[in-house]
């Protein structure tokens, strides 16, 4: 079977699809993008807009086919804007038809892909298309998750750090490390118990423990709801985190080991037989392992909380 290196499609070339491509561009991090969406329209407006960026990646418009023929498919598809369910089991089995509806019109994809899945519900997508396609291994599909809301959880524990240091001494170096918000993004599941700053576990720094209110509301997906009160939708906090996963995958090599190596995302956690976000270590063929990571009682109680809504999600999109 054909097997492009170096090519990336992006399926749904909307606000989302359109500024990751703009933005991988700008990285020069692929060969050739190609942009897949149901609306030609929307492809060759955002295609004769995106040739006039300076990159040495080429862009042009694809089908679903050379799509299942690319290195890394990401999929930021969704059902049209203004087109909302009332009743969520509606709105899970249309979220399930429309995947499938892409991974059918993808087939037959090689077994070497890679598929990364933007669109909501991340989890459900994500095991869905590994069930799909039995052929590629579960490493290489995986979804954005909590990546963003685990940034936000370090870079709240930096300002926290900063802040309670004395104002008179130069900006103190904090280290943070093992920081991840794991569960989902409408669920996520803060592991205070795990994380460590310059050494020392959070669990025991009480300024911290005392502004856990504060760092539920900041991790959790507040300020998109901010953004989406005003602009509708937000896209380039996401956009960024995908190229800069994109990036790490893509220009790593066997033997590279860089920081950028951690990441939480939303894939299947046998632990939990269940798809959900969790720390995982990538690689260039995509996830390499699963973080094998101690979460508290309390924590382990929320993560199967969220384990029985993602598996009632998924029934009911299947019944
Ligand atoms: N994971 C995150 O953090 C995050 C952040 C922002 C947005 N999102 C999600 O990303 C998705 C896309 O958001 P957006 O703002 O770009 O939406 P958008 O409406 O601008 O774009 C969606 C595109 O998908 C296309 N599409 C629909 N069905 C398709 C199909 N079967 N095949 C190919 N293309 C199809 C539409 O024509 C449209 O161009 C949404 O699900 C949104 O919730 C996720």
């Amino acid at each position: 079977m054909v097997h492009h290196p170096g090519r990336v499609s992006i399926v749904g070339a909307g606000t989302l699809g359109s500024t990751i491509a703009y933005s991988l561009m700008l990285t020069n991090t692929a060969k050739e993008i190609l942009l897949v969406d149901m609306s030609q329209n929307i492809i060759q407006g955002q295609v004769l807009d995106l040739a006039e960026v300076q990159s040495t990646t080429t862009v042009r418009a694809g089908t679903f086919k050379e799509a299942g023929q690319s290195t890394l498919v990401i999929i930021t598809a969704d059902t049209l804007p203004g087109d909302a369910d009332t009743d969520r089991q509606q709105w899970l089995k249309r979220s399930r038809h429309l995947m499938l509806s892409i991974a059918s019109s993808m087939s037959p994809v090689h077994s070497e892909i890679m598929i990364l899945v933007t669109s909501d519900p991340v989890d459900l997508y994500v095991q869905s298309l590994q069930l799909y396609f039995p052929h590629v291994s579960p490493k290489r599909i995986f979804g954005l998750g909590n990546a963003m809301a685990t940034a936000r959880f370090t870079e709240w524990l930096k300002e926290m750090m900063t802040l309670s240091s004395s104002s008179s001494s130069p900006s103190p170096v904090v280290n943070i490390t093992d920081a991840y918000c794991v569960g989902t993004q409408h669920s996520p599941v803060i592991v205070w118990s795990n994380a460590e700053v310059n050494g020392t576990p959070v669990s025991a720094l009480s300024n911290l423990i005392a502004q856990r209110a504060t760092c539920d509301k900041v991790v959790s997906n507040h300020r998109r709801y901010l953004i989406c009160e005003r602009k509708g939708r937000a896209w380039f906090g996401e956009a960024s985190v995908v190229t800069r996963l994109v990036m790490a995958i893509l220009k790593q090599t066997p033997s590279s080991r860089t920081a950028d190596t951690t990441w939480v995302l939303s894939v299947n956690v046998p632990r939990y037989e269940c798809c959900l976000s969790w720390p995982v270590a990538i690689c260039n063929t995509g996830i390499k392992n699963l973080l094998d990571i101690p979460v508290s009682e309390d924590e382990h109680e929320q993560i199967l909380q969220v384990v029985k809504s993602n598996m009632a999600d998924f029934q009911a999109s299947s019944d």
